[in-house]
């Protein structure tokens, strides 16, 4: 895959521009041990994303796909890369004596989040299918026993991170000529958040390692300068797949069935607003609940058990274990709030050197927490459910805004959003309206969550809220 030359046979497929197709599974090409393991989890019908990629990817064409946040992405890639080890399985099994020295298949992502979610969606599919494919995920900082283990087989697909594949490079368990005799599928999934989230020089050091023969996939549903460039580095000719709704000009668009509401109040006020919205059954369930600060989501989960909604906080402070456990739970129903902190804006956004200087001041005065650089909230998480997103922080952005409200109306689901925005975050919630358009900002609908409450009532409450807010 040289990204020295030229890209003079990218063929771009804007699926917009064909006939509408209503593919089914079967007719994409797809294993019928596959089709069999999607029926058992009530999937049926490709999405459009799944429709033009597999069959690419089947072909073992480099692709590139951008779709908009909950539209398979993961399926589509996933579904062909098995399909083909499947294939390499039975065509192999009497060489397996010369058995490679890596992984047949990498599949990259920038969060422990999406490593765990992308091994259960591999783990489950396999077991489904009932075939004999070993699959690994490591992230984090491993020791050299763990990397051992896991590396040792060695397991046909590898799920990680960028730096956690350098780190079993250099520790010499994974070696470079390894990668090149086996490697046969590398993944780059959330490919715009990969060199956000630091890893640049991991993924310009390990492409060197990559052989020429190796098919590459990048999955995004952003595109952006640092998309560009993976591409570029990675990618061979690609066919770059662009679904609806994903302009040129404009990163994302929001889901069509996520129905889009707004509240505007003052930021005393919010506490008022998001109690109003849970206690009185006006959102659907579950909900999610974004804020921008991990402080602001203690402070939230502690007012609503006073008044006694139970939720849990997601935050980068947590140990990984816990998250996973907080994820678990929340997708598998056990509660219905759960209360986010999305701080990927902040990690994206470059710190000037005043900005730098302040924060190393704060952290010698205050104990410095840790935080988890693998951590992602936002990005890509399959929360399973979601009915309503609650911004009660705007976020910082007009992409973070769409990243967020993804997280509901996945697939053929539909789903609702309420933004609680204060006079301080009119200026980005302007900058979200203007993103989204013209047809977009005429579904952002304004509400007033109070019309069937007597003035009295909403005094009362304001009062409560006021009080225990201060409380805590
Ligand atoms: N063909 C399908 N029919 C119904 N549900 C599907 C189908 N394909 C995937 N899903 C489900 O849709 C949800 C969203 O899929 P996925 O996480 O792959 O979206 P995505 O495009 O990667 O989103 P993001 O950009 O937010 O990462 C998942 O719960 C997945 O199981």
């Amino acid at each position: 895959m040289s990204n020295t030359e030229e890209q003079n046979h990218t063929e771009e497929q804007n699926p917009e521009q064909e006939e509408p197709q209503e593919l089914t599974f079967e007719q994409i090409g797809l294993d019928p041990r596959l089709i069999h393991a999607l029926t058992k989890k009530n999937i049926q019908q490709p999405t459009p994303i799944q429709q033009t990629g597999i069959p690419l990817i089947l072909e073992g064409k480099d692709v590139v796909a951008r779709a908009k946040t909950g539209s398979g992405k993961t399926f589509a890639y996933l579904l062909p890369l098995l399909q083909k080890l499947m294939l390499l399985d039975s065509n192999n099994s009497n060489v397996s004596s010369a058995k490679a020295l890596a992984p047949t298949a990498m599949i990259l992502v920038p969060s422990r989040e999406l490593c765990q979610q992308v091994y259960s969606e591999v783990v489950s599919l396999i077991e489904l299918c009932r075939v004999q494919l070993k699959v690994v995920q490591l992230t984090g900082e491993p020791s050299f026993s763990e990397m051992a283990s896991a590396l040792a087989g060695p397991p046909d697909v590898f799920v990680s991170t960028p730096a956690c594949v350098q780190r079993c490079l250099s520790s010499g368990v994974l070696q470079a000529k390894g990668i090149q005799d086996s490697l046969s599928i590398l993944v780059l999934d959330e490919a715009d958040l990969l060199f956000t989230y630091g890893y640049e020089k991991n993924l310009k050091d390990l492409k060197t390692h990559i052989p020429k023969r190796c098919q590459c996939l990048l999955m995004s549903a952003t595109s952006s300068e640092d998309v560009e460039n993976l591409k570029k580095l990675y990618l061979h000719n690609p066919y770059i797949l662009t679904l609806p709704d994903v302009g040129d000009g404009k990163d994302d668009i929001v889901p069509k069935n996520v129905q889009q509401f707004y509240i505007q109040c003052s930021e005393r006020d919010k506490l008022l607003h998001i109690l109003a919205l849970l206690k009185l059954d006006l959102v659907q369930k579950k909900v999610l609940v974004f804020t921008n600060t991990i402080d602001t989501s203690f402070r939230l989960k502690l007012f609503l058990e006073q008044f006694g909604i139970k939720s849990a906080v997601l935050n980068a402070e947590l140990p990984v274990n816990s998250r996973l456990h907080i994820l678990e739970g929340f997708n598998a129903g056990l509660f219905d709030y759960l209360i986010a902190t999305d701080d990927s804006e902040t990690k994206e956004k470059e710190q000037t050197d005043a900005e730098k200087q302040a924060e190393t001041k704060k952290s010698k005065k205050h104990k410095k927490r840790k935080l988890d650089s693998e951590f992602g909230v936002v990005r890509g998480i399959d929360f399973k459910n979601v009915y309503t997103v609650i911004n009660f922080d705007m976020p910082l952005s007009a992409a973070g805004y769409v990243h967020r409200i993804g997280r509901t109306g996945r697939a053929f689901n539909t789903g609702q959003s309420v933004s609680i925005v204060s006079p301080d975050e009119m200026e980005v919630f302007e900058e979200i309206k203007s993103f989204l358009g013209e047809d977009e900002e005429k579904d952002l609908t304004y509400i007033a969550p109070f019309p069937l409450l007597e003035k009295n009532a909403v005094e009362f409450l304001r009062y409560r809220a006021e009080v225990i807010g201060r409380l805590i």
